[in-house]
């Protein structure tokens, strides 16, 4: 009889303090969510606004937290009756579409002393770079940021592709550009462009005139750096990864895996449907070997297709002998930036006489391919 009441006792004890616990852990995680939502307001507006009100407006600035995103540009339409401008956030993660927070920053277009002033706003892009995946989209949309006319999105938003496309609508895709004012071109990358053909007719729905860029490499180096992509990740989750001689090659049959190298190396067959969709004068090729030597000379051909003044300069960038590579110096603040460490990775040696049969492999695709878009590269060394 004692034994059982004993028993009811711990019992009770252990749910009342059970209980405790979980209320408390509710009104914590309410407490810190209504903090985040009304305290932490505004957030630099871009780099334009930012520069013209120097020092005074990054005083006012209160950072967003590092865990939400940046969502919509605040313009026209995101102010509200008392001219205060309107954020909108989601919280940083896996989902794509989270249900964004809006948030009323404490401060007023007047204050700001930008009264009847333009303010950036979410606009489609009015340039796109297709790919190719790892032959540089990432280091070429860094650089182009550094030019103040260009606006670019730093994620890739696969819109026009499958995964995506009969998802969402141009609404969805155009609210998700960074803002940018009216005499500022936006560009968004996204590989999957180029090597899913119906991305070119739906880009070409949105606008006819929209200029389209694509940067290729050396189809042996782009393998490499695939193999590298494929080298880490397999690492990252603990499961053996083959040499890159046996992923590209079946020693038993002595045939290249063609399906394997040919998707995306053999860059003829896109460049062939993207040019029945959209004419030669609106796509720029982009040479991905000379970006990572010399990323000025690709700069300029941007700015030269875009119609826009040469701005960046030498002094806008640097070599990075730790990183190997050529990396940004912001004007602005006279930070540094290189890419992560995804982009620029070493890559594997190759046996001379593997390399040997692989350039023999690539020749007769390559030819076809400079006769194609009538202009040639120097490849295969
Ligand atoms: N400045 C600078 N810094 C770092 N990396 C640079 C740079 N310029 C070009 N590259 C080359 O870009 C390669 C990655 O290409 P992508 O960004 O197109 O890759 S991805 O498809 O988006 O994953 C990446 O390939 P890996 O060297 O294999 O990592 C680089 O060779």
């Amino acid at each position: 009889m004692v034994t059982v009441r004993t028993f009811n006792i711990r019992w009770v004890k252990l749910l009342v303090s059970a209980s405790a616990c979980f209320t408390l852990t509710v009104l914590c995680t309410g407490y810190v969510l209504s903090k985040l939502m009304s305290t932490n307001l505004v957030h630099v507006l871009d780099r334009r606004v930012d520069r013209s009100l120097g020092d005074q407006f990054s005083e006012e600035v209160q950072r967003f937290p590092d865990t939400f995103w940046h969502e919509f540009a605040p313009s026209r339409q995101s102010t509200n009756e008392h001219n205060q401008i309107i954020l909108i956030r989601r919280p940083k993660g896996i989902d794509l579409d989270p249900k964004p927070v809006t948030l009323v920053a404490n401060i007023s277009l007047a204050g700001l002393g930008l009264a009847g002033s333009e303010l950036p706003a979410s606009r489609p892009p009015q340039c796109v770079l297709l790919g190719f995946g790892k032959c540089g989209t990432s280091a070429l949309l860094e650089f182009l940021d550094l030019h103040p006319q260009i606006v670019t999105l730093d994620w890739e938003i696969d819109y026009f592709c499958e995964r995506m496309y009969p998802k969402y609508d141009l609404q969805w895709y155009v609210q998700r550009m960074p803002p940018s004012y009216s005499d500022q071109i936006t560009i968004e990358k996204s590989p999957c462009y180029i090597v899913e053909h119906d991305s070119h007719i739906r880009m070409h729905a949105m606008n006819s005139s929209l200029k389209i860029m694509v940067i290729i490499r050396d189809p042996i180096t782009r393998l490499l750096s695939e193999y590298g992509h494929y080298y880490a990740t397999e690492t990252y989750w603990g499961r053996p990864a083959v040499s890159f001689e046996e992923r590209v090659y079946n020693h038993k049959t002595k045939e290249f895996r063609t399906a394997q190298i040919l998707k995306v190396g053999d860059y003829s067959p896109h460049f062939e449907h993207l040019l029945k969709v959209f004419p030669r004068n609106q796509i720029l090729i982009i040479d991905g070997d000379k970006l990572v030597t010399d990323p000025l000379s690709q700069v300029r051909l941007v700015e030269e297709f875009l119609g826009l003044q040469h701005e960046v300069s030498k002094q806008d960038i640097y070599f990075d002998n730790a990183k190997g590579f050529f990396c940004m110096k912001l004007r602005n603040s006279g930070e540094t930036k290189c890419l992560g460490k995804s982009k620029g990775r070493q890559h594997v040696q190759i046996d001379a006489n593997f390399k040997k049969k692989l350039i023999e492999f690539f020749a007769p695709y390559n030819e076809q391919f400079f006769k194609l878009v009538g202009q040639k590269f120097d490849w295969l060394k």
